[in-house]
């Protein structure tokens, strides 16, 4: 097992050092994946999760910076000597073997005795529930199965770097996904193994990993646990691209503790001394954050209400911009006048799509 480090690495398609940012599949990049820790790689499609995950595997030699696993250069070695595992979106295996011996084989591959064989091939198989399969052939069985056995062939080994999972619930049934989800999550938990697993479902990223790594055209736009994603997304696109529905952002003008939106004013949490009076900025708040009331808070107007079981969310119009806001357990709504209340503590500011850090408030009375 190694540390992985990127050192700048940045990758551009055409080759040398493009003009503009633009010219890059990804932008260059410093990061460490620690040793034993799962990560999840995160963005929409053409974001660049392939071409990172490529360039750590060896199908990709990026075109600036430097990879080490440990302290070892691996910029330019081939994916065979980097020692690494992957799982692809389709089972790659045997067909003809048996399950026992397709886990078996990358063991026996590199020349492991029998028995160590036996006994790991029994680990994995009651990890993944395929150990009443063991003897059958992986001809017969489902996509899913298959699947399985796949993900089985990627963490048998306990001496790779790293394990790479490409979209590897992509052929699994929707209702076998759940299960097979929090299986991998337990299953690192129990190997110990550092692991990188590029998908673009949120919901899959964020079950699986220690550290998520959310991708928006060629970047690395924020790196943390699921919490902080939540709790304190970095860039506005976070902000919108996790959770269901995503962070509501209102235009609006800072002036100290407050914003002024639409003539109104919300209160913030924090001080932004940093920022002049009247500059334009985006207030984010998670829909959970901004509650609906009957009579307190700012007016808006009531679009339509989601009714999703567990939650109710109201889809309103405040001064004219569309926000999501919860609508509280027992409140009944007539009409489609309402208000809406910001917990003040929940309240991001953010200028160019960067969270600004505001000075806490009881800190600057302390002060
Ligand atoms: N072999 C290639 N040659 C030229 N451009 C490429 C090549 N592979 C990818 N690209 C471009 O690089 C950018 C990043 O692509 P990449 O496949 O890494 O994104 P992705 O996030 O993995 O997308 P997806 O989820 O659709 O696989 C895209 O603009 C894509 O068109």
């Amino acid at each position: 097992m190694a540390q992985i480090t990127l050192d700048g690495v940045g990758h551009a398609y055409g080759g040398g050092k493009p003009a503009t940012d633009a010219g890059y599949a990804l932008k260059p990049l410093h990061h460490v994946w620690e040793a034993g820790k799962a990560y999840a790689l995160l963005g929409p499609s053409g974001c660049g999760k392939t071409t990172l995950l490529n360039i750590i595997s060896g199908l990709v030699i990026p075109s600036e910076g430097r990879l080490l696993f440990d302290d070892r250069d691996v910029t330019r070695l081939p994916t065979e000597q980097r020692n690494i595992a992957q799982v692809f979106q389709f089972p790659v295996i045997y067909d003809t073997m048996t399950v026992a011996e397709n886990l078996a084989f990358p063991l026996k591959n590199r020349g492991m005795p029998k028995d160590r064989i036996a006994a790991r091939v029994n680990e994995i198989a009651t990890m993944l529930d395929l150990n009443h399969d063991l003897n059958r052939r992986a001809r017969g069985l489902t996509a899913d199965a298959k699947q399985k056995i796949s993900l089985g062939r990627g963490l048998v080994r306990s001496d790779v770097s790293a394990v790479l999972f490409d979209e590897p619930l992509t052929v699994i049934d929707p209702a076998l996904k759940w299960e097979l989800r929090s299986k991998l999550k337990a299953v690192h938990r129990a190997l110990d193994l550092l692991m990188i697993y590029v998908t673009h479902d949120q919901v899959e990223a964020l079950t699986f990993a220690d550290k998520v790594v959310v991708m928006n055209d060629g970047r690395a736009v924020q790196i943390g646990t699921p919490a902080e994603l939540f709790e304190k997304p970095e860039h506005t696109f976070v902000g919108y691209f996790i959770g269901s529905p995503g962070m509501n952002l209102l235009q609006g003008k800072i002036q100290g503790t407050r914003v002024i939106l639409d003539g109104q004013e919300i209160a913030l949490g924090a001080a932004y001394p940093g920022l002049a009076a009247g500059s334009p900025v985006k207030l984010g708040i998670r829909p959970d954050y901004a509650r609906l009331s009957t009579s307190a808070g700012l007016p808006v107007q009531v679009r339509r209400i989601d009714d999703l079981g567990r939650k109710r969310l109201a889809h309103v119009s405040l001064g004219g911009q569309p926000l999501v806001a919860t609508v509280p357990h027992g409140m009944s709504l007539e009409g489609t006048q309402a208000c809406v209340q910001f917990d003040p503590a929940r309240t991001h500011i953010y200028v160019d799509d960067h969270r600004v850090e505001g000075q806490s408030l009881s800190e600057g009375r302390a002060a």
